[in-house]
């Protein structure tokens, strides 16, 4: 990759940062991390990185169409990672399609413009479903062409984003060479600096180190942070590989690693007993009944909706996402990018349990200080 260079777009968030890590790791000339918002702490790390390969640090918004032009002016490649991720109602509609669609689109707009020649995207598995609790997926694959039916602004943006970028496969550049795109669809992230892991602590440290328990019924493959990033470093080097390219371009891949099924809830609970976490032991309500109630609080919500913006505590998606068994393997990704895990279960959780053990200390300490 001598010469050449990239822009990562949401270099600030939890997946963004660690490919910036990898990539100063390549032999690429420039790197550039665009974000809307970096912690001062992060910027610090970035500047301090001892490494061949020139950091930029950009604060910018991808709905900026002269940011995007300046962030990618001479830049060889675009891995587009910037997103609003809710799956809650809290974020409104127009938020996440603006960004998540109309971001992307700009970018990839931007991109021809620029001639940059490759377009990597993170999608996530959600726009493949699930659709129905009761539908099992276990050893789901992308020839089967999945795509979720949800209307809800997350899973429906990163569809509609997910296809104008791999439409965009093929588009001429200005400069006459072709623009080449894939998409990435990780599993359920999880890692040192998760935000769904942090609420999950944060609200079971106010409550007595009792983790909720509201997906029972879900069977996931729950995948690595460093590992959804490394498959990105491995897309980018695919990408610029002459040999390699033909069949990466135009193609999404599913990003799992070598985690354990097993259910969100689980998951939390694997990471954080070590610190004397457990999981909820009370019953809940069976499935068909928080479904339906999800339901009549969505119309609860619909029907206020001229006077008030009533937020249902769970939606229809939401009991299902938390519920289903949704696996996929990682079969493409290691045919065709040369894709493994870059770290075992063991490891993860390892790193994993260590972080959340920090915010246990983090928690201690502030009770601490409240109580002087
Ligand atoms: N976290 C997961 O479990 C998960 C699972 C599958 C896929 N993904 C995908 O991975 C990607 C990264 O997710 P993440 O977990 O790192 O989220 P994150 O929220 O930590 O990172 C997203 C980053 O995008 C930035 N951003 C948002 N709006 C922006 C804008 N208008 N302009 C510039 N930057 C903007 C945010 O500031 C943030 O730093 C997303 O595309 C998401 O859909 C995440």
């Amino acid at each position: 990759m001598t010469g050449k260079s990239c822009l990562v777009t949401g270099a600030g968030g939890f997946l963004g940062q660690r490919i910036i890590r990898l990539l100063m790791k390549e032999d690429l000339q420039e790197i550039r991390a665009l974000d809307k918002v970096f912690k001062p702490e992060l910027r610090e790390e970035f500047s301090k990185f001892q490494s061949n390969v020139k950091l930029t640090v950009l604060e910018g918004d991808i709905l900026d169409e002269k940011c995007l032009q300046r962030a990618c002016q001479g830049m060889s490649a675009v891995i587009h990672t910037a997103c609003v991720i809710d799956v809650t109602g809290h974020v409104s509609r127009e938020v996440l399609m603006n960004v998540n669609l109309k971001g992307t689109q700009r970018l990839l707009e931007a991109c021809i413009q620029a001639n940059v020649p490759i377009f990597i995207h993170t999608s996530t598995v959600e726009v493949a479903g699930p659709n129905s609790y009761n539908e099992i997926v276990q050893n789901g694959h992308e020839e089967e062409n999945r795509e979720t039916v949800w209307t809800c602004p997350y899973p429906y943006s990163k569809k509609l984003a997910e296809k104008a970028v791999l439409m965009a496969n093929g588009w001429a550049l200005e400069n006459g060479s072709t623009l080449s795109t894939c998409a990435l669809r990780p599993m359920y992230i999880y890692g040192e600096g998760s935000q769904f892991l942090y609420s999950f602590i944060d609200h079971a440290l106010k409550n007595n180190g009792i983790l909720t328990h509201n997906s029972k019924f879900s069977l996931t493959n729950p995948v690595y942070v460093d590992n959804v990033a490394w498959a990105h470093v491995l897309a980018l080097r695919a990408l610029m590989d002459p040999i390699k390219a033909p069949n990466v371009r135009g193609q999404f891949y599913y990003i799992s690693d070598d985690t354990p099924h097993q259910s969100y809830d689980e998951l939390n609970y694997q990471v954080g007993k070590k610190w004397g976490f457990v999981l909820d032991s009370r019953r809940s309500l069976p499935l068909f009944l928080q479904y339906w109630l999800a339901f009549l609080l969505e119309i609860m919500s619909l029907l206020l909706q001229p006077i008030y913006r009533f937020v249902p505590p769970f939606s229809r998606h939401l009991v299902t996402l938390l519920n289903s068994v949704f696996i996929f393997p990682y079969e493409k990704a290691k045919r065709d990018l040369g894709y493994k895990p870059l770290f075992s279960w063991e490891e993860s959780k390892e790193k994993t349990t260590a972080w959340v053990g920090s915010l246990v200390e983090q928690h201690k300490k502030s009770l601490q200080t409240k109580s002087q």
